[in-house]
């Protein structure tokens, strides 16, 4: 169903963009981003890490293959709002239930339709991601100045934590799938389900745990090894997470951890993390593994990064041992990836689940399953 009600994309800094109320009517408040898939609306807008953010989908046509019940990351969309330039008129699938317009306004997602998604992206690269709000319905008849005001009152990402709005409230359980190597440990922040799957074919009984859960309530499931998840916010507002991090690795436990759980470890090891000028968001980003010397084209979603010098050996400020930086992303030289050389612990800053793919960096879960093999095989 396309309707031509109208609808107000306002940024913080006064721009105003007017187009077609698209998914649920209303008012929505978040922090504007861009998403450079061609592909993969269905992962973008149930990827946890989503949450609190208004996604511009820079691919014009969007909602061509509709929705379907096999493809979310998650029980629920979680993007604050949606943004697109040109919704598909028909579904088209055999896999589809039902449209992206309908399945927006079912969880009442408030998006906007019909406005120069390019030229709003590159006002985002320009001027940096910043707040924004969608007005349709009954909140289009607010004065232009009174919308404004009410997006400067939203909240900023920077020093945002929003892990216990996408956590799970208690532990779910999944099984390991052929031989099991062990329970493992994944503090949810905001997990994405081809994550879980990933892990439970290595061999992990997947304990999904609550962010808020405590040190002792963790190794009592007798993990073989620990696991951080993706998730929104900004990683210098979790200090509880990187304080159960460090208790963590001093019990000697292996440790993954991808996109935020990656700026947590470098948290934890003694790094800082910052906010990028607009971040990464797309399934199109070259990242060099410095192991191999390979470039692999790889999935993205964050707005923070590590701060860590990208060649040579740096001495944890926090006490363990050497570690390095394995990956380099090669559009702007952000960290990607850290590697402790004295302990079992690594982390990438992108996604090997990579839902909507590419599975170029699928090994790193056979990495984190070797390193607990032979961590296993020291400790017998
Ligand atoms: N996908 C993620 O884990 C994102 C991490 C963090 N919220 C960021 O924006 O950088």
């Amino acid at each position: 169903m396309i309707d031509s009600e109208p609808a107000v994309l306002v940024l913080e800094d006064g721009t105003r963009y007017s187009g077609s109320a698209y998914g649920a009517r209303g008012r929505t408040l978040g922090e504007a981003v861009f998403a450079t898939g061609m592909t993969g609306y269905q992962e973008t807008l149930t990827d946890p890490s989503y949450a609190g953010q208004i996604v511009v989908q820079t691919a014009p046509h969007i909602g061509n293959t509709g929705v379907n019940d096999e493809d979310p990351e998650s029980r629920r969309i979680w993007v604050a709002g949606y943004v697109v330039r040109d919704p598909s008129r028909v579904v088209s699938n055999f896999r589809a239930t039902r449209s992206l317009d309908d399945d927006l306004a079912g969880n009442g997602i408030v998006g906007i339709s019909g406005i120069d998604t390019r030229a709003l992206t590159r006002r985002l690269r320009d001027a940096g991601a910043m707040r924004a709000g969608i007005f349709s319905g009954a909140d289009t008849a607010l004065a232009a100045d009174e919308q404004l005001a009410i997006v400067r009152s939203g909240a900023q990402m920077a020093g945002l934590n929003l892990s216990a709005e996408v956590s799970v409230s208690s532990a779910t359980v999944t099984p390991a799938v052929g031989e099991r190597l062990g329970n493992l440990a994944v503090l949810d922040l905001g997990v994405k389900q081809r994550t879980i799957d990933n892990l439970a074919e290595r061999g992990f009984e997947v304990h999904v745990l609550p962010q808020d859960v405590t040190l002792e309530e963790l190794l009592a499931i007798e993990p073989v090894a620990v696991f951080y998840s993706n998730g929104p916010g900004d990683p210098a507002a979790s200090g509880d997470h990187v304080q159960l991090l460090r208790g963590v690795l001093d019990e000697g436990l292996p440790f993954f951890g991808i996109c935020f759980g990656n700026q947590l470890l470098g948290r934890a090891l003694g790094l800082e993390t910052y906010k990028l000028p607009f971040g990464h968001r797309g399934i199109n980003q070259p990242v060099l593994d410095k192991a191999t010397g390979r470039i692999e084209i790889t999935a993205h979603n964050h707005g923070f990064a590590v701060d860590a010098p990208l060649e040579g050996v740096i001495e944890s400020p926090n006490g363990y041992g050497r570690l390095e930086v394995s990956h380099v992303g090669l559009n702007d030289r952000v960290v990607e990836g850290l590697r402790a050389l004295d302990i079992p612990a690594f982390s990438v800053q992108y996604h090997p689940e990579a839902a909507a793919g590419p599975h170029d960096a699928n090994y790193l879960f056979d990495r984190f399953r070797d390193l607990v093999v032979a961590d296993l095989a020291k400790k017998n």
